[in-house]
Parts: C-alpha cells; structure tokens; sequence
C-alpha cells in the first residue's frame, strides 16, 4: 500500500480569531492536489478548534496540538483525548520537541499519551527526533530510537499513527536538515520498525520531516524515499504552506 503524502501544519501558540480566519480562508480558496494524492491538517490552538473545524474545507482535517494522558477529571488545564472526540476533532499532535523540553514530557509520558489517544480513537502524529547535542555526539538514531521505542512498547495498531521525525537543531531556526539528513534517519527509523515491530508497520507507517520546511526546500525534502511529507511550523502560517501541500506532486511523479 502506497504511503499517501501528509502535509501538518503546527500553528503553535500563534494566532488571533481574526488571524485563524484569515489563514484559513487563504487555504479554502487554493488550489492543491487531490486528498487522493495528500492529506492535510492542520493544528490551531485548543482555543480556536471549534472556529477552524467549522470554517475549514472539508478536505483538509483538523488536529489538536495536545490531549491528557488518561480519562478527564480533576487535570486543571489540561483538554481530554475523549473531548476531542466528542467534538470530531480526528487528529492530535503529541510529544512535540518544544513540550518534551518545556514541560519534561518524557519518552514514557509520550508513549502513554499516544497509546491512550489511539484507543479513544483518535489519529496520532508523533513527534521524534534529536538536539544538537545528541547529534554531534553520534546518537541521533540512539535518541530516536528510544522515543520510537517508547511508543512501540505501548502500541499494537499502528494504522492511525504518523510520525514526524523533527530534529530539534532545524525546529524555527531556519537551518533545515539536508535532504540526504532526513532521508538518513526516515531510512533508519524505518529499518528499525521493521526489526522491532513489524515489515508491515514499517512499509506502511508515514514518516514526514518537521524542521523550517518552506516553500523552497520543500520538494527536494519531499523527493526522498522514505521522507512521506511534512509537518511545518512558522511556514504553515503564511501562504507558502500551500506550495508545501503542492510539493505531493514530487511523489506523483517519481
Ligand atoms: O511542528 C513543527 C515543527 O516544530 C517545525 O517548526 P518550523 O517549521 O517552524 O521549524
């Protein structure tokens, strides 16, 4: 089965009501590939997903950037994997870089959270992936390793998972990882899902590169074998995110 290109959009903590309309109406009036050829989501606050899923094309998905660990009850602050789903909100990001290094969201947590998410019945993309350090230290793969593992442990079904392997090095910082960088460790990663789960989850399992992705790395990034689309930050909150969207043509024509 064919790995459809996935395109995320991570909005972080950015945005007014006004702003969200505006981003959004830019992306209801373009032009992009087929859901057949790519999937798109995108991931507002928690305050404005109800404003975003109601006014957002109905091919393009909605993601929270967040969900607790377990059911609701006394967590203050924290937004439930079972809300989400009582609001149709399909999809949630978790073990963003930023919250494992903000918040202390441990490999453990993470996996937790993931597991916990899927069995609500929400699709997960997970996020993975190294510090400077660890990569000029030789353990990148180690490090990622590890937070796949995390997840593995807990995980059976793998069908509503996408991982995002972002290295930390290329998060907002405009120094993104060479094609051949990603396409390494998208390579790697996969090797090792094959080993430590299943030939069938690693053929099957999308793996997308986060990192100051733009409209002008984007294809090159998108033309590696293993790298099965994106999830961008900064650039998904300008018009360039839709020639990101368009980049799903490179897979089309390889
Ligand atoms: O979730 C998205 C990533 O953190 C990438 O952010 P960025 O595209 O601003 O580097």
């Amino acid at each position: 089965m064919a790995r459809k290109f996935f395109v995320g959009g991570n909005w972080k903590c950015n945005g007014t009501a006004e702003e969200v309309k505006k981003i959004v109406n830019t992306l209801n009036e373009a032009q992009v590939p087929s859901q057949e050829v790519v999937e798109v989501v995108v991931s507002p606050p928690y305050v404005f997903l109800p404003l975003v899923k109601s006014i957002l094309r109905p091919d393009f998905y909605v993601a929270a950037q967040n969900c607790w660990v377990k059911k609701g009850g006394a967590f203050t602050g924290e937004v439930s994997a079972e809300m989400l789903v009582n609001l149709d909100i399909p999809w949630v990001i978790l073990g963003h870089s930023e919250r494992r290094a903000l918040l202390n969201e441990t490999n453990e947590f993470v996996g937790d959270k993931v597991a916990y998410a899927l069995a609500q019945g929400l699709k997960v993309i997970a996020c993975v992936g190294e510090t400077l350090e660890q990569r000029e230290s030789g353990s990148t793969m180690d490090v990622v390793a590890a937070q796949t593992k995390a997840i593995a442990d807990r995980v059976s079904n793998w069908s509503n998972v996408v991982i995002a392997y972002e290295p930390v090095w290329a998060i907002g910082t405009g120094k993104v990882a060479s094609p051949a960088q990603a396409q390494e460790v998208h390579d790697e990663l996969r090797k090792w899902l094959a080993k430590n789960v299943s030939a069938d989850v690693a053929a099957t399992t999308r793996i997308i590169y986060g990192g100051s992705v733009n409209g002008g790395n984007c294809k090159e990034l998108g033309g590696q074998a293993d790298v099965d689309g994106f999830l961008v930050g900064g650039a998904s909150l300008k018009p360039e995110f839709i020639d990101i969207i368009k980049a799903a043509e490179v897979k089309k024509s390889a």
